[in-house]
């Protein structure tokens, strides 16, 4: 069984300690349940990992994994910074009442808006991304009489061991400065002209899903190799050094993640041993975990509808949300755990096919796993899906969006209500004569 979840005696699955079948009878499904003590514990374990090692350092929770108020105050109360890569995600930090100079922005297209918004609220940071978008923030800045410190993002050239939809960090990328043409070091040099920019240091993401080190390790040896000529050709030292996240998860058995502070120790040897053979002082380290804070945190619960058995071949059943509440299995053929919520010990077991409710064939949340036998309302659990699940939900085929239920101390509170039919339509306009 996959952390954090367990069964009680009527042999249902629990979380946080709460029957989820109580949970789907009160809330309905689909629903998304997060164990907030788990949410907790991941955040403590960057933010401890630091602590012991006396590094200065910002764990910066990346929103886009799940943004909601309620997780952003969760978020703020752990002491996090906050990464936001759109109006949106900011918009939502702000009604979260989250200190504003602790949220860094992002984004490979921030529009004049965005920048902005960025500008007006005072955020603590912004990471440049391309040369357009200096510009931008140049008269933003300007005609605002503000000023504001960033950061650039550079492409390392390194490719991490991953799907490669969530590739971010080789050279053919549309984020960042790539560092082996050149443009990297043109970026500094029109940053550093600009009286209302400060740069503080350098900032990499390589990708997402990352169960080994080594990919970390080599973009921050090309980081430091850098740093060595942007010092003696600008003589522009980083104050800060922002490696990303992309920490990996299990969602399988055959998922391997390391335990989350193992990876902080590799960032911080690293950077350790780089800060010697270059001889330059010891960077304050930002990280930007998203999935590795949410994602195991996070189940969904579905009520089980139709099953169709092709005899010899396949039988599919077929749940009551899919590819609306959770892309990932269609986007990046993302593989998942599930158990039979109400029944999770069944002996009499058969393996099924679990299918999404879309259109699409390829709306298959998991195919061929073994499960307890189920029949019409029983309630399947996936598990691990606090991560880019409500975050990416969509409502193809009109189906409203989920709601969403945090548990805690023994208690549950509803933090994002279930869309209705008429929010659905709310922003349509007729096209017939009043
Ligand atoms: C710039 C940046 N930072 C942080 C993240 C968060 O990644 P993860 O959720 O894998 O930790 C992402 C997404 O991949 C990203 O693009
Ligand atoms: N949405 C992706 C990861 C985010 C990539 C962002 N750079 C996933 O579900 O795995």
């Amino acid at each position: 069984m996959l952390h954090p979840y367990e069964i009680n005696q009527d042999g249902h699955l629990t979380i946080g300690g709460l029957d989820t079948v109580e949970l789907a009878k009160k809330y309905g499904t689909p629903l998304f349940v997060y164990d907030v003590n788990k949410i907790r514990e991941n955040a403590r374990a960057f933010v401890r990992t630091f602590k012991e090692q006396n590094v200065k350092a910002q764990v910066a929770y990346a929103s886009k994994a799940f943004s909601s108020i309620a997780m952003i105050q969760v978020a703020k109360q752990e002491g996090l910074s906050l990464d936001v890569v759109s109006q949106g995600e900011l918009y939502t930090a702000l009604e979260a009442g989250f200190p504003v100079e602790k949220i860094h922005m992002h984004g490979n297209n921030k529009s004049l808006e965005e920048i902005s918004m960025a500008v007006e609220h005072n955020i603590g940071c912004i990471v440049v991304d391309n040369f357009y978008e200096i510009d931008l923030l140049a008269h933003v800045l300007k005609e605002h009489g503000k000023e504001m410190d960033v950061l650039i993002r550079v492409t390392p050239g390194v490719e991490a061991h991953t799907h490669d939809y969530i590739l971010t960090g080789n050279e053919d990328s549309k984020f960042g400065f790539d560092l082996a043409n050149g443009q990297a070091d043109q970026a500094l040099q029109k940053l550093l002209q600009i009286d209302e920019i400060h740069v503080k240091g350098l900032h990499c993401h390589i990708g997402s899903q990352i169960f080994e080190t080594d990919g970390f390790t080599m973009a921050i040896e090309k980081l430091f190799s850098a740093l060595k000529s942007l010092k003696e050709r600008h003589g522009f030292e980083s104050e800060v050094l922002n490696v990303g996240g992309g920490f990996g998860i299990k969602y399988i058995e055959e998922d391997k993640p390391l335990p989350l502070e193992d990876y902080v120790t590799s960032l911080i040897d690293t950077i350790r041993n780089q800060v010697k053979v270059y001889d330059m002082t010891f960077p304050e380290i930002w990280i930007e975990p998203g999935r590795s804070i949410v994602g195991d945190a996070g189940i969904t619960l579905y009520s089980v509808g139709s099953i169709k058995e092709i005899p010899n071949v396949r039988k599919y059943v077929s749940i009551d949300g899919g590819m609306t509440d959770n892309l990932r299995p269609a986007l990046y053929d993302a593989k998942y755990h599930a158990v039979v919520a109400n029944n999770v010990n069944g002996s009499e077991k058969e393996e099924i096919s679990l299918a999404g409710k879309c259109c699409e064939s390829g709306d298959m949340l998991i195919w061929d796993i073994e499960l307890p036998k189920v029949d019409q309302n029983d309630m399947i659990a996936v598990l691990s899906t606090g991560a880019y699940g409500y975050s990416m939900s969509n409502h193809y085929n009109r189906f409203p969006k989920a709601a969403v239920v945090f548990v805690e101390d023994g208690k549950d509170k509803l933090v994002i209500k279930r869309e209705s039919f008429e929010d659905m339509v709310k922003n349509d306009l007729s096209y017939e004569e009043e």
